[in-house]
This record gives C-alpha cells, sequence and structure tokens, in this order.
C-alpha cells in the first residue's frame, strides 16, 4: 500500500484543484494536489514539500481532513488528506495541465480521482 498526501488547500473560501496531466497515472482526473509520503517524513512535511515541488506554493499544513483507502487497477493508496492553507508563490505547472480556485458548491462539476469521491462528498456537505 502507498500512502499519499493529499491538500485541500484554501485561499478564503475557495480550495485550489489540479487536473494531472495526460502522462500521468490517471489522466485528466482533477485531484487534490499533494504527492507519496517519503519514508521517515511526516505527512505534513510530505505535503508542503510535494506542493513546492509540483506546484511552486508554499503551504502551511493545518488539521487532517479524512482518509481513504482506494484499491485501484495496478495499486492500492491510502489517501490522506489534509486542510492547508495558501501562503505565498505563483503556480507552476509540472505534474498537472490545469489548476482552479472553486468554491465547494462547484466541487462536483469537475471529474476527480476515485479515490478523492469521498473528501469531494464530504466537501460539498460542509
Ligand atoms: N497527489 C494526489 N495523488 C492522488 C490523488 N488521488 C489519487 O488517486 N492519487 C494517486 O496517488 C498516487 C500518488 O500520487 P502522485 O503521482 O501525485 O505522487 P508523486 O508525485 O509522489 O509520485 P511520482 O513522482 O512517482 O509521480 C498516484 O497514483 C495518484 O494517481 C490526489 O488527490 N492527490
Amino acid at each position: 500500500m502507498i500512502d499519499v498526501v493529499a491538500g485541500i488547500i484554501w485561499k478564503n473560501d475557495k480550495i485550489l484543484i489540479a487536473r494531472r496531466s495526460k502522462n500521468k497515472h490517471l489522466p485528466y482526473k482533477w485531484e487534490f494536489p499533494g504527492g507519496k509520503i517519503e519514508s521517515g517524513e511526516s505527512a505534513e512535511k510530505a505535503l508542503e514539500r510535494e506542493l513546492k515541488e509540483e506546484l511552486g506554493i508554499h503551504t502551511k499544513t493545518n488539521d487532517f481532513f479524512s482518509n481513504n483507502i482506494h484499491q485501484y487497477e495496478a495499486i492500492t493508496i491510502n489517501l490522506y488528506a489534509y486542510n492547508s492553507i495558501y501562503l505565498s508563490g505563483d503556480i507552476t505547472l509540472i505534474d498537472h495541465d490545469q489548476v482552479e480556485w472553486v468554491s465547494t458548491s462547484k466541487l462536483l462539476d469537475y471529474d476527480f480521482a476515485d479515490a478523492d469521491l469521498p473528501f469531494v462528498y464530504k466537501l460539498v456537505n460542509l
């Protein structure tokens, strides 16, 4: 099982979502950006590192939101979602081809990775 951390990144009352590039696992699926937790690393720090590497932004990880174990055809992931605060930096697209700042009421308009759907439903009902 692969431990992955994803950020629900808030700026005012909007969340940053990103679409995975064509050449990635789950191409064109929307996700809460993040990545694999490295050994010896906390989920909070892994998230801050991944968001700097993948999007070029500085964030502060806040509280744990939820987790979901999901089995894809080839891999099983334990996806941990944390609320996170956008601090600074212009977004650079590296692993994604689009990003959007969206309000929770609009999340269902996007085609999210299956593992993210429980988070989407929880956020829509906040
Ligand atoms: N970051 C992220 N990954 C997710 C989400 N939902 C989801 O199923 N995943 C899956 O979790 C796995 C790890 O994500 P990733 O590809 O961003 O990780 P990474 O940057 O550390 O790895 P890489 O450098 O090998 O591509 C992928 O298989 C991805 O498809 C999500 O909301 N955020």
